[in-house]
């Protein structure tokens, strides 16, 4: 997994020669002492950063407990590091995921929800599609009855560039299955609501 070292395959020669070709673009002197190593630096940081896109939720999601439980479990403040695909900056946050299982009480370990979530974050994005991809792919390979995915997060495209407005938040939602009900939608805000600082 991303988080234990083994990060997405990248073409290194072929990201070390586009990253050096940029830093001439910018007038920079690929050559002098600081710049040297920062090709394949660079190289080696997109292997990380992009790490998600040769990972997929089936496998992620493959080791299921039955325990019999059909209640909501909803996992809180999951860090979320992510690339806007636009401008190839960071936009990062925090993630809550939440789920009702399949009928037959089947459930995922929890850690498993932060992997699905770090899986789709590692890879070019925009935070809807992040979202969307975490509540569907809950549905279609744990057979979940209803999810909530909010995602919260700052853009530096939109901090350190652009608009330039650090500080503001974009925040993305998405619904399935009998999460859409107000009264279990409603249970599911207020646990994650309660004990916010
Ligand atoms: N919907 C959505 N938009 C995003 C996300 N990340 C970045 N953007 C936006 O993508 C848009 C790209 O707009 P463009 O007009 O093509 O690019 P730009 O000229 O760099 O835009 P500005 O950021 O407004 O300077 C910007 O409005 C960004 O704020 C995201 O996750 N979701
Ligand atoms: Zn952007």
């Amino acid at each position: 997994m991303a988080s234990e070292g083994k990060f997405h395959v990248v073409d290194q020669p072929r990201a070390e020669a586009a990253v050096r070709e940029l830093l001439i673009a910018i007038g920079e002197d690929p050559d002098r002492e600081g710049l040297v190593e920062t090709p394949a630096r660079v190289a080696r940081a997109y292997g990380e950063f992009f790490a998600g896109l040769s990972l997929d939720a089936a496998s992620v999601l493959a080791k299921t407990f039955q325990i019999e439980h059909e209640e909501m479990i909803l996992v809180r403040d999951i860090e979320v590091y992510s690339m806007c695909e636009h401008h190839l900056v960071p936009f990062h946050g925090v993630a809550h995921v939440g789920y009702i299982p399949a009928k037959d009480g089947r459930v995922t370990g929890l850690s498993k929800l932060a992997r699905l979530v770090e899986m789709y974050a590692r890879r070019p994005q925009v935070q809807e599609r992040l979202t969307t991809q975490v509540a569907d792919s809950l549905v279609t390979h744990l057979g979940a009855q209803g999810v909530i995915v909010i995602v919260e997060c700052e853009h530096l495209c939109m901090s350190m560039r652009g608009i330039r407005k650090p500080g503001s938040r974009t925040i993305t939602s998405a619904v399935r299955g009998q999460l859409r009900d107000p009264a279990t939608r409603a249970e599911a805000m207020a646990l994650l609501l309660g004990g916010k600082r």
